[in-house]
């Protein structure tokens, strides 16, 4: 692959906007567009400017407010209707005074398309793809040209296919890109088709891969290997149906694994925080096994990778975390051993190593534990304090609960009239303590009366914003009376740093009442504060 000429093009703003459920404002296209110009790619399709109004907004105050360093912009849109001009075409003129310096044009190169989709002869088709393209070349633009249905219409009829590549390129198209737009195609077909159209055609082939067939990565690779020097793709593989080629995977992929330096700036190592920054915006949460950028990419859970990693982290990973940003992260669970556990101590900053007894209690106690029901590879802070007690002795003593109850009362016929009432004895500050609170559930007065009783000697309680309850029932063939599991994760909105926490019990207050107490516990341990019991 010659790299002097590779682009990298994002179509996030455009194929990635098509999701089902996603909805970009011109505002959220303006705030992506600068990641994605931190992230070094070399092209940025902002949308269809002249189809949808909001995409003719964003090219004209991207020319006003974007300062892209890397990135050219590209606006996508459709060569002219049958019948008509090229610059009478209100579309195609839109695309000009959207400005973008690049135009990429979708044409049809399935025969089967242009007769029955587009009802017009496979002359007048060859035709529009020749005017548009000259027409905008004319005026100045770099033209790319997406064949649509691209493989499905090679293997119906590979001449016309390859005619409308040939039509193209004669008009001055820079890139003719091979598009898996039903997403069906394998990498063997993939990779036979672009070798056979590259010995033909006389111009640069690109690949845009959907993944329909769950091979969009695998497919762009195989273009890539057969000489396609130009890649589309998005972002977290957002799109259509089930999604576009992830454009961060065929990146990092290319990057890390055939040696090619693709992203400009330091792109690379960017790359999870601006996939995460980007999630953000889109609102469509983080896919966790994502590879190279999930949070579970480089997770290990089991024991025995656990003590081969301890030797050495390559010998269970098959690239270096840092490399794209992420970070290696050592899971508590009932697979876990004792490398596991003293990684894991590394990783909370404990040095755990040459001490064997205390790494096999603490093994023993989480395998305990998780088969009654406790689960700490997604209670960080649980598993830490229990390893703190392990190590000290004892938890720290910040408070003791001498008891609690809660009341829940109802008023028949009337749901929403329900409330519930806490009170809770704690010793804190050498006194006891006893407070009350009310909530609409028994969880929420609870919380409500631990805060009041604590609140008075460790203000930075004010601060915890409990930000997410999960319940979970554990063996539900006893029915009412079965273990229920509480996960709790907590906001301190004063460091905005996030921790989660376990309990369980028999009963859901019970199990929330633990969860509840370890955030707690741990949030004030973490914020530096000193135990006044
Ligand atoms: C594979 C892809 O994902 S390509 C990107 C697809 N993205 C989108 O469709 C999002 C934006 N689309 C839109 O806003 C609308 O669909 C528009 C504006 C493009 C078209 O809407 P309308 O003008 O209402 O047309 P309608 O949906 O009825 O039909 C599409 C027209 O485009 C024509 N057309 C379809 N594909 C092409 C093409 N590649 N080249 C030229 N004309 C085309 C059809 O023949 C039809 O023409 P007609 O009006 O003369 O019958
Ligand atoms: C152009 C495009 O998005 C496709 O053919 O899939």
């Amino acid at each position: 692959m010659d790299t002097t000429t590779f682009d990298v093009y994002d179509t996030t703003l455009r194929d990635g906007a098509q999701q089902e459920g996603m909805n970009l404002s011109v505002a959220d296209k303006l705030t992506i567009a600068p990641l994605l110009d931190e992230l070094g790619v070399g092209y940025i399709e902002g949308g269809w400017p002249g189809a949808i109004p909001k995409d003719t907004e964003f090219f004209k105050r991207a020319a006003k407010e974007l300062d892209l360093r890397h990135a050219e912009l590209a606006a996508f849109g459709s060569t002219r209707k049958a019948g008509a001009r090229a610059w009478e075409d209100a579309q195609v003129r839109a695309l000009l005074e959207s400005e973008a310096p690049v135009v990429t044009l979708v044409a049809k190169s399935d025969i089967r398309h242009v007769e029955r989709a587009l009802r017009t002869t496979g002359e007048e088709n060859l035709a529009m793809i020749s005017d548009t393209v000259s027409f905008l070349v004319g005026e100045g633009r770099r033209v790319f040209l997406d064949a649509e249905h691209f493989f499905d219409g090679y293997r119906y009829d590979p001449d016309y296919a390859l005619r409308a590549i040939e039509t193209a390129f004669a008009a001055g198209a820079e890139v003719a890109v091979l598009c898996d737009t039903n997403g069906g195609m394998l990498p063997d077909r993939v990779h036979e088709v672009v070798q056979a159209v590259r010995e033909r055609a006389a111009g640069r082939l690109g690949i845009h891969a959907h993944n329909d067939s769950g091979c969009a990565v695998a497919n762009s690779m195989a273009a890539v290997a057969s000489g396609a020097s130009h890649v589309q793709g998005t972002i977290n593989g957002y799109g259509e149906r089930t999604g576009n080629a992830d454009l961060l995977t065929v990146v990092a992929n290319l990057e890390l694994k055939e040696g090619q330096r693709l992203l400009a700036g330091a792109g690379l190592r960017e790359m999870t925080r601006i996939a995460h920054a980007i999630s953000e915006v889109t609102n469509i949460a983080p896919f966790a096994r994502q590879p190279y950028v999930g949070a579970s990419a480089f997770a290990h859970k089991a024991g025995l990778h656990a003590s081969a990693i301890k030797v050495d982290p390559d010998l269970y990973q098959h690239a270096d975390p840092v490399a794209v940003g992420n970070d290696m992260r050592m899971l508590i669970s009932d697979m876990a051993g004792r490398a596991s556990i003293e990684l894991k101590g590394r990783e909370l900053g404990f040095d755990l190593s040459g001490q064997g007894e205390l790494l096999s209690r603490v093994t023993n106690r989480v395998k305990d534990a998780e088969a009654q029901g406790y689960t700490y590879d997604a209670a960080d802070a649980s598993f830490e304090l229990l390893l703190r007690e392990e190590l000290d002795g004892a938890r720290p003593a910040f408070f003791r609960t001498e008891s609690w109850r809660v009341f829940v009362e109802t008023v028949p016929g009337d749901p929403t009239d329900a409330s519930s009432e806490a009170t809770v004895k704690v010793h804190v500050g050498g006194e006891r303590v006893i407070a009350t609170g009310e909530g609409n559930g028994p969880v929420n007065a609870l919380d409500h009366a631990l805060r009041k009783a604590l609140l008075p000697c460790y203000p930075e309680i004010e601060r915890f914003e409990l930000i997410d309850f999960k319940v979970r029932i554990m063996d539900t063939q006893h029915g009412t009376d079965a273990t229920t599991r509480v996960l709790v994760e907590t906001m301190d909105t004063g460091a905005e740093t996030t921790w989660s926490t376990v309990g369980v019990g028999p009963n859901i207050v019970e199990a929330s009442w633990e969860a509840i107490v370890d955030s707690i516990v741990f949030g004030l341990l973490r914020a530096g504060v000193q135990p006044r019991p």
